[in-house]
């Protein structure tokens, strides 16, 4: 699947892509899914059975059981210490949970390690983005293409099998530079690069690696408003060319705007699903946002909402404590 490839449809056109994935159908398939946590998706391209992951005696992830949709955004959302980020980790491989399966495509990924699930089609972005300072973008960018052939030392030795390859990687990643315009910067340190430019970098090396599933990890944290639009274009984008998007998110702008489905984690579990209106009126997702000390960005309506709802309480208590008041 060639990553240079983007198009950018109308919402309900049918959508050609490399990919095959037909964008549209996908979408709209999400209509009878069921509001529910762990409702069964038709089409999905995760599946994850009773997952759990403790930290001595903190588990921060029980997750009964999840499904990603192929071919559409998802957004996994949920107050600070959720365990969103470390349910990450476990999907990717880069954490072994103390119980649990699951698979990508089908295929079960207990035993397989970071590197070959990112060679299968599921690659993920860092909260704290990992691009490597001391590297040029370029080199950033060839450090991202999986299954070199320079790789192995037989395969070293005889350099004239890959240099062909090299010169494709090589065009890929120019290609990817233009698309999320860095291709200026080409030749600078990534140390050099705003903490915007950085987010950018990492998810057009992420597209090196031709992912069938993107998992992007607070996309915009650190991320000047300006390059925030064009951010949430390359995301789309991502899905329109027929990629599965999964990620996590405090801007609930951003939920908001660009997702098909969200997924809300408290307290290591999930606890309600849905398109993104239904979740952020979902009376269980006020309740986990309250119940937690947070200082997210939430949407306007849910912080309308969740003000309210701590006014009335507050109310309510006055209202309690006047009548006992008068009582005395
Ligand atoms: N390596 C670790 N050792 C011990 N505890 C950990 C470790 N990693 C995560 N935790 C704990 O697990 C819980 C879940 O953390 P996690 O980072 O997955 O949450 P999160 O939903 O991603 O939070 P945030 O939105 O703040 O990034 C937290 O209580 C955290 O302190």
């Amino acid at each position: 699947m060639p990553a240079d490839v983007t198009t950018t449809p109308e919402d309900g056109a049918p959508v050609e892509n490399a990919t095959g994935v037909d964008v549209s159908a996908a979408r709209a398939a999400l209509r009878d899914v069921p509001h529910e946590p762990g409702a069964p998706k038709p089409d999905p391209i995760v599946v994850a059975d009773g997952i759990r992951r403790q930290f001595g005696g903190l588990t921060a992830v029980d997750v009964q059981h999840v499904e990603i949709q192929r071919g559409v955004i998802t957004a996994l959302i949920g107050p600070n210490g959720a365990g969103k980020t470390t349910f990450f980790n476990l999907l990717t491989g880069f954490d072994r949970p103390n119980e649990g399966t699951w698979s990508f495509n089908g295929t079960p990924l207990n035993k397989v390690p970071a590197y070959k699930v990112s060679r299968m089609g599921m690659v993920r972005t860092f909260q704290l983005t990992k691009v490597l300072s001391k590297l040029t973008v370029i080199e950033n960018m060839r450090v991202g293409a999986t299954g070199q052939k320079g790789e192995s030392l037989l395969q070293a030795m005889f350099s004239f099998l890959w240099r062909d390859q090299e010169h494709g990687n090589t065009d890929r990643a120019d290609a990817l530079l233009e698309r999320f315009l860095l291709i200026k910067k080409r030749e600078d340190f990534a140390g050099s690069l705003s903490g915007g430019q950085r987010k950018l970098l990492e998810m057009a090396r992420a597209l090196m690696a031709d992912p069938e599933l993107v998992m992007l990890d607070e996309p915009m944290a650190g991320v000047n408003p300006a390059l925030k639009q064009s951010l949430l274009g390359h995301v789309k984008a991502l899905r329109d060319e027929g990629r599965s998007v999964l990620f996590v998110e405090h801007d609930m702008d951003m939920v908001r705007d660009i997702s098909d489905w969200v997924i809300v984690m408290a307290q290591g579990q999930v606890v309600a699903e849905g398109p993104p209106d239904a979740v952020m009126s979902d009376q269980r997702v006020i309740d986990a946002y309250l119940g937690s000390h947070h200082d997210q960005d939430l949407s306007e309506d849910m912080e309308d909402q969740i003000l309210a709802e701590a006014q009335a309480e507050i109310d309510s208590e006055h209202d309690g404590s006047s009548q006992e008041d008068s009582r005395e």
